[in-house]
């Protein structure tokens, strides 16, 4: 499979190119537009373009409302009335070599394909874990839905298992919703999302809810399954000094377009598009070791510091 290039639109410079000439695409969308069937109509992504390579981290950068969540809802097939995609195509370029045109998935195809090939941690994703079943269950019920094959034993050690990659410890699998700190609960539900080893996850807003430290070590624990499992990452956050730590390359939004597209250096180094400088200079300070903190990983944050 060949590497699409980028389309024209958005900023993107040399090093860009550059950068994504020899990557292999994992979900192509192109010309996507969406909106929201209401009087009067908002068009809420507007002819967007977009590669996500094999195992990047993407992110999707924006200010509250540009219309970041449309599009991850888009991508993923999730889009409810009043939304509708008006046109565009989304393709899935499956390790296995095929492509699948998403957007004309329906039915089984297209549950399989939710969490199978691609999965999602929704925005305030951990206030979303069902209060009154356990995590045991949770995890479990992604697993007999999909993997139908599984038996109970194996469920369980799955389970176990992903508790353990997200860092929870897997004494955790009987505990509820309610016993868990909010960082724990982020977890299981990065846990919930990669259940099915997807190709791409889209996480919305993920820590957005939770204090520093925390945030800090999600994110860690995010950079490093990712290494691990090689998984595509889009990232949406309005805090784009956040996404200059995490991200391979940074798309930024506004009012439904990409206006500038580039690797995170590139952005952080020379950002070409007024509102990416805006939206940089709209965060206190970019500088001190913060990029390091979390790329490095010398701090332990251990996950039990999120014990509620
Ligand atoms: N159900 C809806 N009906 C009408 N307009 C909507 C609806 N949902 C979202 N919109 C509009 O679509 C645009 C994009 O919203 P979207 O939630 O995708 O933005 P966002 O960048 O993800 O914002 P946030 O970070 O606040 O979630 C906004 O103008 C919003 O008001």
């Amino acid at each position: 499979m060949t590497a699409t290039a980028t389309p024209t639109g958005p900023l993107s410079s040399p090093t860009h190119a550059t950068h994504v000439a020899h990557l292999e695409p994992v979900l192509t969308a192109r010309h996507v537009s969406i909106e929201y069937e209401v009087d009067p109509p908002v068009r809420a992504v507007d002819d967007v373009s977009l590669t996500l390579h094999r195992g990047e981290i993407l992110g999707l950068a924006g200010e509250s409302g540009c219309g970041k969540t449309t599009l991850a809802y888009g991508l993923n097939r999730l889009l409810k009335p009043p939304a509708i995609l008006r046109s565009g195509e989304v393709t899935f370029h499956d390790a296995n070599g095929s492509d699948t045109d998403v957007v004309s998935l329906t039915g089984d195809a297209l549950r399989a394909f939710r969490w199978d090939k691609v999965s999602m941690v929704f925005q305030g994703a951990m206030n979303s874990l069902n209060p009154v079943i356990s995590v045991r269950k949770q995890l479990g019920d992604v697993l007999t839905t999909h993997r139908p094959q599984m038996g109970r034993k194996e469920r369980d050690a799955r389970s176990a298992e992903l508790l353990e990659l997200v860092g929870v410890d897997p004494g955790r699998l009987d505990s509820f919703a309610h016993e868990l700190s909010g960082g724990m609960r982020q977890r299981v539900m990065i846990a919930m999302a990669m259940a099915l080893n997807p190709q791409v996850m889209i996480m919305d807003e993920p820590t957005t809810a939770l204090d520093v430290v925390v945030q800090r070590g999600i994110l860690r624990e995010i950079m490093r399954l990712r290494e691990r499992f090689n998984f595509a990452v889009v990232f949406i956050t309005h805090d784009l000094p956040l996404l200059l730590e995490i991200s391979d390359r940074i798309a930024v939004m506004r009012t439904g377009r990409i206006v500038e597209l580039d690797t995170s250096a590139s952005i952080y180094a020379r950002a070409q598009h007024p509102y990416t400088r805006q939206l940089l200079n709209s965060f206190p300070s970019l500088t001190g070791d913060r990029g390091s903190f979390v790329r490095t990983g010398v701090s332990q944050d251990a996950p039990d510091q999120e014990a509620s």
